[in-house]
């Protein structure tokens, strides 16, 4: 097969890989970008895959950096582009099932190849579009099959993190795992407790983030797999409702984290913080989360949210929300709901038109407790309409406050 039309970004790297066969060696596209293209997908990121090694490779560009030497990867800078090139490898030990013992630098790209995980991920093309196919990638490109390059289990023992890359593809691609590549993910699942959280969290989000959730949620029910993710071995309940929902799509990660929350039944801060800490995802993550899934029990309570939740809400984790809720069945208008955040009078607390120093000045409080309580309670009287966002309007309100404290 002889690829006519490249994308830009093969364009592109195209001199890199003429560069290195001027001097001798074989160099070509590997891996996602090579399964990626023929699928007429958009590419993220090109690899390439070299005889040379890093040192011969270091000699032929002016501008490397050594992002993965030991395991010989060198980015090349080309007009502000960054292209990993990594020598052809085998690899061998793997006695932890995450990495290999060691890595030893070859010459031949079917060496390289034969270890690479699943036969659509060990295409290779060269800078003219020629796709090298070694085991029957293509074949299995087209039906629609992920199937492990040689004896799947020994690729699940090398990297236990390619179970989880399985179930993601199929999501992905609406690909079926292969019976054989099948069995050796149910009879080696356990293995993925091995793996670091971090590694299984990203492809777990993929899988929820793919075009068929449902390939991927099947997969992942038939092989037990997701027995040994994070908080989920007694999930099957809550993955076959996933599976029962119509037709779903997930955009972003804060909204798969906010439907996994609400699906598990995690209602509040610390069941939600619990989760998430547990998946070792960011702080950022998990206030988004949490604000996200008030704003949704909100919605399934009332079916509109109050002035007050959509300031606490902020529009980001209003919009993961909706979209959360529109999957639910209880979704609102997107443009609707945006307008009347929009609407607010304020939407950040520092907007309010007084301060602290203001009501000492007006003589309103001494410094203490009751400061704080009278700006929240002018806060929420802005929030709500009561008050307008004006520093006399706002004096005159807290000392109406001041007042009925004291009193
Ligand atoms: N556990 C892994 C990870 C990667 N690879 C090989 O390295 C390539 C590049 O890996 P990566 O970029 O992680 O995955 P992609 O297949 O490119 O998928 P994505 O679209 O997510 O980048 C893969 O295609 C595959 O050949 C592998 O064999 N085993
Ligand atoms: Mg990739």
């Amino acid at each position: 097969m002889i690829l006519t039309q490249l994308p830009a970004a093969f364009q592109e790297a195209k001199p890199i890989i003429e560069t290195i066969e001027a001097a001798g060696f074989e160099a070509y596209f590997v891996g996602g970008c090579v399964r990626d293209t023929i699928l007429g997908k958009p590419l993220h990121d090109v690899d390439i895959a070299t005889s040379a090694f890093p040192a011969e490779v270091k000699q032929l560009f002016k501008r490397t950096v050594d992002t993965g030497i030991e395991h010989g990867t060198v980015m090349i800078l080309d007009h502000g582009n960054g292209y990993e090139t990594t020598t052809f490898r085998t690899e061998s030990g793997y006695q932890d099932f995450r990495r290999p013992d060691q890595v030893t630098f070859v010459r031949s790209l079917k060496e390289d190849l034969k270890r690479r995980d699943f036969t659509i991920n060990a295409l290779a093309m060269t800078a003219k579009g020629e796709v090298i196919d070694l085991f029957d990638g293509l074949a299995d490109l087209k039906r629609g099959v992920l199937r492990a390059v040689g004896v799947a289990e020994e690729r699940f023992h090398e990297d236990a993190l390619r179970m989880m890359r399985a179930v993601r593809f199929a999501s992905q691609l609406d690909f079926a795992i292969e019976p054989q590549t099948q069995q050796a993910i149910t009879d080696n699942a356990a293995l993925l407790t091995k793996i670091a959280v971090e590694r299984t969290r990203v492809e777990w989000e993929k899988l929820l983030m793919g075009q068929h959730p449902d390939a991927g949620l099947k997969s992942l029910l038939t092989t037990g797999l997701y027995q040994y993710m994070p908080m989920m071995a007694a999930q099957k309940p809550m993955l076959q409702q996933l599976l029962a929902l119509p037709d779903w799509h997930l955009s972003t990660i804060e909204s798969v984290w906010t439907l996994l929350s609400w699906q598990m039944q995690l209602r509040d801060a610390s069941a939600i913080r619990h989760l998430l800490k547990t998946w070792k995802t960011s702080n950022e993550l998990i206030s988004h989360v949490t604000a996200a899934v008030n704003a949704l029990n909100a919605l399934e309570r009332s079916g509109r949210l109050t002035s007050e939740e959509n300031f606490y809400t902020g529009l980001d984790a209003l919009t993961t929300a909706n979209q959360v809720a529109t999957i639910l069945g209880f979704g609102q208008d997107q443009a609707q709901l945006a307008q009347s955040y929009a609407s607010l009078p304020i939407h950040d607390k520092h907007e309010l038109a007084v301060n602290g120093g203001d009501l000492l000045k007006a003589k309103l409080v001494t410094p203490g407790p009751m400061m704080g309580s009278i700006l929240a309670t002018c806060l929420q009287a802005v929030i709500t309409g009561k008050v307008e966002n004006q520093q006399d309007a706002l004096l005159d309100f807290a000392r109406m406050v001041a007042d009925s404290k004291n009193h």
